[in-house]
């Protein structure tokens, strides 16, 4: 690779619960059958990516009460199938999506030190907060921690998770105990310490709070791709500023948006296949779902080929749209929406097409090969996270295509640099790494065996 350029990461987002799959394309395939994740884990493998990653939705959207008919019908649990494509894979990372507000540290730290011991040290941890009361009436304490709290808990959580991760085998030194306003814990780990110390940690959330707790806590972050550069250098700029502020080096905190990729023989072909696939992936009942969800009222019986509504969102009524983070600046959106479908003299379903657009780099493998680099040299991300419109041969042109263009321009890597996620993603060490001998591990083993002063 060369030294002066900054080198392009990539990931593999498997589709979950969005609009992005073209199921009217023959070659869509399962979103839940194992052979689905095995097959995209591969060939992000095969393609040297950083990791394979999963989102997570714990429950199914539902738009005024029933369950959003577009989308993929429930999915197999993330941590098991980790756990699985650790089995058929040797060096990719692999990153669940597990959000911080429901669950325990206890039983987090435990999951993801195994997934890391299964997979040799390869194991990421995005953290979400999820916390609409909609999905938290799904357990035990019902809707659960008020917005403001969310980011709380999450720091709490991700400490707490840590400190397990840092405790030794079980022996009188090795207590964790926490108090804090969210959890009293006075317990042990029975689990060996994960490979890499501290699994690699992700986040996802984007206000003020979010961005600052990814900023202090977080190797990475699942980030927005913002619609102009200037938005998208600010964005990564801010990220930086705030791990700065929080006295850690900003290259330790790598940024990750989230994008998709639209390939031809020539700009043209690449331009045509990109309005198919957004025609695909916008049907007219998409259309009317995801304008519904800006204006906040069920437009389900307007025209998809006609205008926009004459009529403004309904900002102060319960959200419509259960499950989707609420369009808060639905107002203002709604209003650059006309502008555009008149500008333009879009329909509905259009400018849905239209504006779905920002997100995907579009042309010949070499064009997107020197666009993704361009924008890691100008510091608007450093690496992305690839979400295919087709599961699960979605990457497998990029891989072929946009990967040895990006290896020409001297950007990617040609093998794994190192044997961890951590390592790969240039990471630095963290937490307590396991000691070499494994009879370190041996429960019983004297103290000074298992490296207890
Ligand atoms: C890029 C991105 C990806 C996200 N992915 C998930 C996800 O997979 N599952 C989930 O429950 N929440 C996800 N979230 C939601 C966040 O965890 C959070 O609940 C939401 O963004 C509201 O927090 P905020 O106000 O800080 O943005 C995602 C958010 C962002 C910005």
């Amino acid at each position: 690779m060369t030294d002066e350029l900054r080198p392009v990461h990539l990931a593999a987002h498997f589709p979950g619960v969005n609009h992005h799959t073209v199921w009217s394309d023959p070659r869509s395939g399962s979103h839940i059958d194992f052979d689905s994740f095995v097959q995209l884990a591969r060939t992000a493998e095969r393609g040297l990516f950083d990791f394979f990653f999963l989102a997570e939705g714990l429950r199914l959207r539902e738009r005024a009460g029933r369950i959003h008919d577009l989308d993929v019908v429930g999915r197999p649990d993330t941590l098991p199938v980790l756990t699985g494509l650790a089995a058929v894979t040797d060096r990719i990372g692999l990153i669940g999506t597990i959000n911080a507000t429901f669950n325990e540290p206890a039983d987090l730290a435990r999951q993801f030190a195994t997934l890391d011991l299964l997979s040799n040290g390869r194991a990421g941890w995005n953290v979400v907060t999820s916390a609409d009361a909609f999905t938290g009436e799904n357990f035990r304490r019902g809707g659960y921690l008020d917005l403001a709290d969310r980011y709380v808990r999450a720091a709490d959580q991700v400490a707490a998770v840590r400190q397990f991760w840092d405790s030794r085998l079980p022996c009188a030194e090795d207590l964790v105990v926490r108090h804090s306003p969210q959890f009293d814990i006075r317990g042990r780990f029975d689990t060996p310490r994960p490979v890499q110390g501290h699994p690699v940690v992700l986040q996802a959330g984007d206000s003020a709070d979010g961005r600052d707790f990814g900023a202090r806590t977080a190797d990475g972050i699942f980030a927005r791709w913002w619609e102009t550069a200037e938005q998208r250098r600010d964005s990564y700029a801010d990220f930086k500023s705030r791990a700065s502020g929080f006295g850690r080096d900003p290259e330790h905190l790598k940024i990750f948006p989230g994008v998709s990729i639209a390939l031809g023989d020539s700009q043209a072909e690449a331009e045509h296949n990109d309005y198919l696939i957004r025609k695909g992936q916008i049907t007219p009942q998409t259309a009317l779902a995801l304008l519904s969800h800006v204006w906040n009222r069920d437009l389900s019986d307007l025209d998809p080929d006609g205008p926009l509504p004459s009529f403004d969102p309904d900002v102060d009524r319960p959200a419509l749209v259960q499950g989707l983070s609420r369009r808060n600046d639905a107002g203002d959106l709604a209003q650059r929406y006309r502008t555009i479908a008149e500008e333009k003299n879009l329909s509905i379903r259009e400018l849905i097409i239209e504006v779905s657009a920002s997100r995907t780099f579009v042309g010949t493998p070499r064009t997107v090969a020197r666009a993704l680099s361009d924008a890691i040299q100008d510091r608007q991300a450093d690496g992305f996270i690839l979400v295919p419109h087709l599961t699960p041969s979605g990457l497998d042109e990029v891989v072929d295509k946009v990967v040895p263009e990006l290896q020409d321009l001297g950007v990617y890597r040609t093998e794994y640099p190192g044997s961890t996620l951590r390592e790969n993603l240039g990471l630095p060490p963290a937490g307590l790494l396991p000691e070499a001998d494994p009879a370190a591990h041996r429960v019983g083993a004297p103290a000074n065996e298992r490296g207890v002063a």
